[in-house]
């Protein structure tokens, strides 16, 4: 118990999919402290799995709100009885998924201001029942309050759309042509219509229930909902998880009013203006100094999307590229001047309101390299390795597209492999696929960063996370395409402590002090591979003739480009 005494420091929050999580850092970036609720396994009374609920129609996908509450309410209780000391916790700071939305009822923001300390959070959010009065000094019985002030239901509905939904096809296709097309809004807000984006979330239920609508006064995201549990009043959207809403116009960070006119009535009065994400949003609330101890001061800093916390958490700076090679790939790139596209996303950079942030997800990830390494390298991860150590840079000309999903950078599926003279071929030999898969992988990487608006920079660095990053010789194909070193960075948590440099950088509010400045004390991330000698030359030739086969198998599958 001692352990948490006395220490200075920030929490960081993370809302996510399968989980509610908590790191405190200390003054010298230490994480000290980490908790988490996992739905499926603590809450079971809600029977999601993996945090959800995919209805019957396998396109809408939601979360209960109530759960998300609960389980803040765990953890915290959990804090208090190891002993945590709130009163040392000069900020916090969290995330959420992305793209989920909250739909708080009119009177919510008074029931949020007038928490009662001798009550758990859930009890007074959810519809009138029977409510267990647990007092402040901890949990020793629960007792049972007589019916009495039964809680007031705080939300128009209970089960919230989540980023898994993709039932809003119809609203997609109605927000592109409102603005002049997929293109338009890709430029206004940083990308193309998603299902998953909330703007079209809202135009659903506006659609399909009118009167949840009517009675919501405040719309969150999972971040900002989050927030507003701590500050004990509706906090504002920040910026960078706004971008991941189609309503948000990236480039002056306002609401886009054709955005909203598009989606439903009076939507801005519901969302509310959209902030800065390194802005303090105000303190914590009482319910939290009296139930936990937290002190009075503690400051609430801007709740953002769970990507753009992990970025803040990789401490990725202008130029960096962070690569999670996962079941599903993931780019996390730093812009300066961003080209939206219909690819990928850009949202506004959660550390450096002047820059952006984007990404870009490949589908066929360690999916494809653990097919490949079954079927030719024996299962095996160092047969893999051989291949890669035994075939030379450039792969002798030899380039391959192995989709064996529906990509979706770009929308391509099958496997195409093309000999130097750029003609296809059914077959290579197992090295030189697996060669050929890689420099594929990692050839398609940068050249749609660059799509973006990405440059590589002489000071560049690649971050490398996820599971194939405990690959040397996959990341030294990776190095050698980019012609930048690449490092490892353990992310397992990067969103919280993401959340929690940022909650440190919020103390600094108003003085200018860069983030790069305040988190430059926190463990550096280990060098990996640096790029051979030689080896952009080789690539340089290749890229282009990669982008090009790549134009042609589209052409091929699905007409010229428009
Ligand atoms: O939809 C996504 C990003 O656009 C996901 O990464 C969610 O943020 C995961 F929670």
């Amino acid at each position: 118990m001692a352990e948490h005494a006395g220490r200075r420091c920030c929490l960081g929050w993370d809302f996510s999919t399968q989980q509610v999580k908590v790191v405190a850092v200390d003054a010298e970036l230490n994480v000290f402290y980490e908790d988490s609720v996992h739905f499926d396994r603590d809450l079971q009374e809600f029977g999601t799995q993996g945090g959800v609920h995919v209805h019957e129609d396998g396109l809408t996908v939601t979360s209960p709100v109530l759960m998300w509450v609960q389980a803040l309410d765990i953890i915290l209780e959990k804090m208090k009885a190891s002993g945590f000391d709130f009163s040392q916790v000069l900020a916090l700071s969290g995330a959420g998924q992305q793209h989920g939305s909250v739909y708080w009822k009119a009177g919510a923001s008074q029931v949020l201001a007038s928490l009662s300390p001798d009550l758990l959070l859930h009890e007074q959010l959810q519809p009138s029942r029977t409510l267990l009065r647990v007092p402040p000094s901890g949990i020793s019985s629960w007792d049972v309050m007589p019916p009495g002030d039964a809680g007031k239901a705080c939300f128009s509905i209970s089960d919230c759309p989540v980023w898994m939904d993709s039932s809003t096809t119809a609203q997609c296709h109605q927000l592109e042509a409102t603005v002049g097309g997929a293109q338009a809004l890709s430029c206004l807000t940083g990308s193309r219509a998603y299902e998953r984006f909330t703007g079209n979330q809202i135009a659903k239920l506006y659609q399909q229930n009118p009167e949840a609508y009517s009675h919501t006064e405040r719309i969150s995201l999972v971040s900002s909902f989050a927030a507003s549990l701590f500050l004990g009043s509706h906090s504002p959207i920040d910026y960078s998880d706004g971008s991941g809403m189609n309503l948000l116009r990236i480039q002056d960070k306002v609401w886009s009013q054709a955005c909203l006119g598009a989606c439903a009535p009076h939507l801005e009065e519901k969302l509310g203006l959209p902030v800065p994400s390194c802005s303090v949003v105000g303190a914590i609330s009482s319910y939290f100094v009296q139930r936990y101890g937290f002190p009075p001061g503690c400051k609430v800093v801007a709740f953002t999307g769970d990507n753009p916390a992990s970025l803040a958490g990789m401490r990725l700076e202008e130029g960096d590229i962070a690569v999670s090679l996962g079941t599903s790939d993931t780019l996390f790139l730093w812009l300066q001047e961003p080209t939206p596209t219909l690819e990928g996303h850009i949202f506004c950079n959660p550390v450096d309101p002047q820059h952006y942030m984007a990404l870009l997800c490949f589908k066929n990830g360690s999916l494809m390299r653990e097919k490949i390494r079954d079927e030719l390298a024996s299962s095996s991860w160092s047969e893999f390795s051989k291949a890669l150590q035994s075939t030379e840079i450039g792969n002798c000309g030899n380039l391959g597209f192995y989709f064996d999903v529906m990509e979706i950078t770009p929308e391509i599926i099958g496997r195409h492999r093309f000999s130097a003279e750029n003609h296809e071929v059914s077959a290579f030999p197992w090295d030189v696929e697996i060669r050929a898969l890689i420099e594929g992988q990692f050839m398609a990487k940068k050249i749609h960063a660059e799509g973006l608006g990405y440059r590589v920079m002489p000071k560049t660095k690649i971050l490398a996370t996820g599971g194939a990053s405990h690959n040397r010789d996959i990341l030294q194909v990776l190095a050698d395409v980019f012609g930048t070193p690449v490092y490892v960075i353990d992310t397992a948590n990067s969103a919280c402590v993401g959340s929690a440099y940022r909650a440190f950088h919020g103390l600094a509010a108003g003085t200018d002090v860069p983030f790069s400045e305040v988190v430059k004390l926190a463990p550096n991330p280990r060098l990996a591979a640096a790029p051979t000698p030689g080896a952009s030359q080789v690539y340089e030739a290749l890229l282009q003739r990669y982008a090009m086969l790549e134009q042609r198998i589209l052409t091929q599958t699905r007409g010229p480009p428009e």
